[in-house]
């Protein structure tokens, strides 16, 4: 096999085992957490291109999250050589290209839900589409973290396998320990048989040929208290089937982790001095960890409070196409340019700490590359119907992260602080202890050094809003637990298309300098800074649309808002279907810069506005849990019932 030597990892013999399986074998790989799943992964695709000589295109690889295909894609790129070609997709973009394949010209399918495209790929598998598209069918296919396949993306790789196991091999892998995404389904019934339902499907299908491995090491933690919670790993895969007594185990193993990590150093507070160099000094990574994006949120807060630069881990699905694609876009008026052209360009730009332009520039060749060349238009397109690759938009690892559970799976950091979770509460109907206990068993093994846990009070004013339709979620600054508290609104969390994109920065209210804003972008602004938003003036967009807010950095307006925003706005601010709103927050602050990303707009409208001929500006991302401030210092509701 060809590994590149410098970095070339010795693999235990279950390890070779699993690597080493005949490309049409029907593989399952279960193991606990830091087992080395995702690097066996990494060395099966170099056997199976180098040995077992499948073309990079006959192989599928699929995995749940973009930051999960990163890793892999990353891993491959430094421990592979025949398999640096091979694609590796989430579900959810793997389903979009499928069918953009079945219709290229479809322009609404960037508008559907996810779930919804999901469900049209796997009618589209079931219908022969792979088949009669240039993708053809898969000589091997690759998913890792099966655990969390469930409902509608389940059903998918079943479609899958179904049609193509009988001629084609497999090689999943996945850790029951860590399926932790089981509330995408929402019937808590339906969610609980949902677990391990993948894993039975796979063995009932495939029966005796299907060769399942199990992987025991354990490679990351490298400390005692990294290790704390691996043995857990075992029980919680073996969590009873039926609810009642999977809920006692898995209430009782929540208990015991939660005590494990009273038996960490609390990390402290971030105000402390001592605590905050700590942090600013470290020179590893290191993960603030909590259990829901509200409390992410305030630990954003205080860490910016306390100047310390860090990062909010995004959502696996906020794509967002980098600053610097921009530049690339607008840097020449060639159609076309080669590799060393690129490379030319990019010694010219900041580019992101850890950017690899090599393997960018591979990465771009995939969606826009045309005989070698990386073709200008293309690219413009394919970042406009958002299909850059995942690699491509997730976000660069930073020294410090603040993250959810979830989003930090799959996921590894050398210091870990999890926020200590409350205890279980008692007969919620929404209660999920298998959930919850697997989610801390999650966060209990991200450290490959040292463990901390940081302990914060709860608070209840910060709540999650997540009504209606269109659905809205986002956290907001409520009310306390009082009689009142429904009525009273503090502030609202800024998303990531908040700010709009539709034209140029500047190109409307409130500057009217889209040249000028497009430089102070790029001169000025960086991720982390402070930002604001400023109502304009007091008449609403629409009905049901606030006025529109523009956004200010250190006083220069850099953007306005858009219309999901305002609608949005207006929708925290009517409290109930009598209250009429009638007024709406002067400022909100508390607000940051999390990153400038590139919009691929009309040609029209960039050369409209003295930009450029491609079509392309940048636009700033909003993060941050803002605080409302009301004229005459008042915090407020104000408005009224309707008479
Ligand atoms: N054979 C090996 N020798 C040395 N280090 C290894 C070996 N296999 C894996 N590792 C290292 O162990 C760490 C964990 O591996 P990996 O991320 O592949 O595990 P995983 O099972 O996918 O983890 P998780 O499911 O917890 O996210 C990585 O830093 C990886 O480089």
């Amino acid at each position: 096999m060809t590994v590149t030597s410098d970095v070339r990892l010795t693999l235990t013999a279950e390890q070779q085992a699993v690597v080493t399986q005949p490309w049409d074998g029907w593989t399952l790989v279960t193991a606990g957490a830091g087992a080395g799943k995702t690097t066996t992964l990494t060395y099966r695709l170099e056997h199976l291109t180098a040995v077992e000589e499948l073309e990079a295109s006959e192989i599928l690889v699929l995995s749940f999250s973009r930051s999960a295909v990163r890793e892999l894609r990353e891993r491959v790129d430094r421990l592979a050589v025949t398999a640096r070609r091979v694609r590796a997709y989430t579900f959810d973009s793997w389903a979009l290209s499928l069918l953009l394949q079945q219709d290229p010209g479809r322009e609404d399918l960037t508008s559907l839900s996810f779930d919804k495209r999901i469900k049209m790929a796997t009618e589209a598998i079931e219908a022969g589409l792979i088949e009669q598209t240039e993708i053809g069918r898969p000589a091997h296919v690759v998913i890792d973290e099966v655990q969390d396949l469930v409902g509608v993306r389940r059903e998918l790789v079943e479609a899958l396998l179904d049609r193509f196991g009988g001629d084609s091999g497999f090689t999943v892998v996945g850790d029951a320990a860590q399926a932790i995404y089981g509330f995408q389904v929402s019937d808590t019934r339906e969610r609980a048989a949902e677990t391990n339902r993948f894993f039975d499907w796979l063995r009932s299908s495939f029966g005796v040929e299907l060769v399942e491995l199990r992987l025991t090491d354990n490679f990351r933690a490298v400390t005692s208290e990294a290790r704390l919670a691996l043995p857990y790993g075992r029980r919680l895969q073996d969590l009873p089937r039926e609810q009642s007594d999977a809920d006692a185990k898995a209430t009782a193993i929540h208990y015991e982790l939660r005590a494990l990590l009273e038996r960490v150093i609390d990390f402290g507070s971030f105000d402390d001095g001592f605590v905050r160099d700590s942090l600013l000094d470290y020179a590893g990574t290191t993960a603030i960890l909590c259990r829901d994006n509200g409390q992410a949120l305030l630990l954003s807060k205080e860490l910016g409070d306390n100047g310390v630069d860090h990062r909010i881990q995004r959502s696996a699905r906020d794509r967002l196409a980098p600053e610097w694609l921009a530049d690339i876009l607008v840097a020449t008026s060639a159609a076309a340019i080669a590799e060393d052209r690129f490379l030319e360009i990019m010694t010219t730009l900041t580019t992101p700490d850890g950017l690899d332009v090599t393997r960018a520039w591979r990465s771009m060749l995939r969606v826009a590359g045309a005989r070698g060349q990386l073709d200008l238009s293309s690219l413009h397109r394919a970042i406009a119907e958002d299909r850059l690759p995942d690699e491509l938009t997730c976000q660069f690892a930073h020294r410090i992260t603040v993250s959810t559970i979830h989003r930090a799976k799959g996921l590894e950091f050398d210091r870990v602080l999890v926020l200590t979770p409350g205890a279980l509460p008692d007969g919620r109907a929404d209660n999920d202890p298998p959930a919850e206990a697997r989610l801390l068993y999650v966060a209990l093994t991200r450290a490959r050094h040292d463990l901390y846990r940081i302990s914060r009070d709860r608070d209840w004013m910060v709540r999650k809003f997540a009504h209606g339709y269109p659905p809205m979620e986002r956290w907001y600054r409520g009310g306390g637990r009082g009689p009142q508290a429904r009525w009273k609104r503090y502030g609202m969390e800024a998303a990531g298309l908040d700010i709009n994109r539709e034209v140029p920065a500047g190109a409307d209210e409130p500057t009217s300098d889209p040249v000028g804003t497009q430089r102070y972008l790029t001169d000025c602004v960086r991720s982390g800074d402070a930002v604001e938003l400023r109502r304009l003036h007091d008449l609403p967009m629409s009905a049901i649309e606030t006025p529109q807010y523009g956004l200010f950095h250190e006083g220069r307006p850099i953007g306005s808002t858009s219309e999901r925003f305002r609608q949005d706005l207006w929708r925290l601010l009517k409290v109930s279907r009598d209250w009429k709103v009638e007024r709406w927050p002067l400022r909100i602050t508390e607000l940051r810069i999390d990153a400038l990303e590139t919009v691929a707009g009309s040609p029209a409208v960039a050369k409209r506005f003295g930009l450029n001929d491609r079509g392309v500006w940048l636009a700033p991302r909003l993060c941050g849990l803002g605080r409302f401030e009301w004229h005459g210092g008042s915090s407020e509701l104000e408005g009224g019932f309707d008479a």
